[in-house]
């Protein structure tokens, strides 16, 4: 059977009209979330820690900033947009004590509370609304007037509405504008997880690194290989998103298809598939989480050192030359 799907049309706003809507963090989730909210006509406060960086711009935006603990206390719904890591300590410190009866407590992805890592009361509303995609394209989407797919769980329902008011809340971000479906905090945490890793991010970024290095070690120009195993990327998958794989194979030549089909299983391989059934393997047991927290508890010693390695790879320098070069693709400062 196929999934419900709920649009603009099956969802009213009405449950959350009234109320006020604390967003926590400015970051690029929460930066997204509070405009699209506040743009959807609905009231929204920011709740920032002391000192923090992104008050100004908030500010800029145009909306409220006050304390965490301040945003809890004066809002009717809560949502925690702060990375994973670092939600727990500060649910416990500035949120939780002000978390009253009745009020709704919502996150942008499950992790804390499907690996238990956050415990909120029995008498609040617990749900998510995960848009699936980045928070600088949720809101770079809504300003275009168009939205972001996305799903929402109720963990639970301490006030009756609290189905009411996730779906209000998906509506208010621009959700409901592409397809929004109903899912379990257990199946969002562990398929979110899965598809970034797998796919989205590590699948994507270590083929596009693996052909790069391939065709360079080889002696080609780095800049050739960067056109071709990167900038394409977009403008093959932009096919593969408006039409589906037959789509984008009647726009590619012959040779083209022909070899994707020759190609392509000896690259994405049957012992490809069975690893990424150990990676899934991997969340559902709660090993990624344990490995993700321990490296975040010693201040990401393996995060910091990945992300020094690539900085100097040729694919990042050439690449940095090259999209200055090309004045189409946005030269903008991500806002946040
Ligand atoms: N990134 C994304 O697109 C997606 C994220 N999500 C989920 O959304 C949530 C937020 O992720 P994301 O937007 O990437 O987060 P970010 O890393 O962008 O969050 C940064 C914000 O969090 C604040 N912050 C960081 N640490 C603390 C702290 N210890 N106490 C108080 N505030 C803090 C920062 O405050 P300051 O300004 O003071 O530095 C900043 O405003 C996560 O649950 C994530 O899984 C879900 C879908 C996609
Ligand atoms: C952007 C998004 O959906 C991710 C990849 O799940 C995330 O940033 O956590
Ligand atoms: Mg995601
Ligand atoms: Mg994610």
């Amino acid at each position: 059977m196929a999934a419900t799907m709920f649009y603009d049309r099956d969802v009213s706003l009405d449950s959350i009209q009234d109320k006020l809507i604390a967003i926590i963090g400015y970051g690029s989730q929460a930066h997204a979330h509070a405009q699209n909210l506040r743009d959807s006509g609905l009231n929204v406060v920011v709740g920032l820690r002391e000192g923090s960086a992104s008050k100004a711009k908030a500010e800029q935006a145009g909306l409220k900033v006050v304390s965490i603990e301040e945003a809890t206390q004066t809002a009717d719904v809560v949502m925690l947009l702060i990375p994973d890591e670092n939600q727990p300590k500060t649910y416990a410190e500035s949120i939780e004590p002000h978390l009253t009866a009745g009020k709704a407590l919502a996150f942008g992805h499950g992790f804390n509370v499907h690996f238990g890592r956050i415990k909120p009361p029995a008498d609040v509303d617990v749900y998510l609304v995960a848009p699936k995609g980045p928070g600088h394209m949720l809101r770079r989407v809504y300003a275009d007037g168009a939205g972001m797919p996305g799903i929402f769980a109720v963990q639970q329902d301490a006030t009756g509405k609290a189905r009411e008011i996730a779906l209000a809340y998906a509506r208010g971000i621009g959700c409901t504008r592409a397809g929004v479906l109903e899912t379990t905090f257990k199946e969002e945490t562990e398929t979110d997880l899965f598809g970034e890793q797998s796919v989205l991010c590590g699948g994507v970024t270590h083929l596009i690194q693996a052909g790069f290095e391939t065709l360079v070690e080889a002696g080609y120009q780095p800049e050739i290989a960067y056109f071709e195993t990167l900038h394409e990327v977009k403008l093959i998958v932009d096919l593969i998103y408006e039409k589906g794989f037959e789509g984008m194979r009647h726009s590619i030549s012959n040779t083209a298809e022909f070899g994707d089909y020759v190609t392509g299983p000896r690259i994405i391989t049957d012992e490809t598939k069975a690893t990424m059934k150990d990676v899934l393997t991997d969340i559902q047991t709660g090993k990624f989480a344990e490995r993700f927290i321990a490296d975040a508890e010693s201040g990401f010693p393996y995060m910091n050192e990945q992300r020094s390695k690539m900085r100097d790879h040729k694919l990042e320098t050439v690449g940095k030359e090259l999209r200055d070069m090309m004045p189409f693709i946005s030269k903008k400062a991500l806002e946040v």
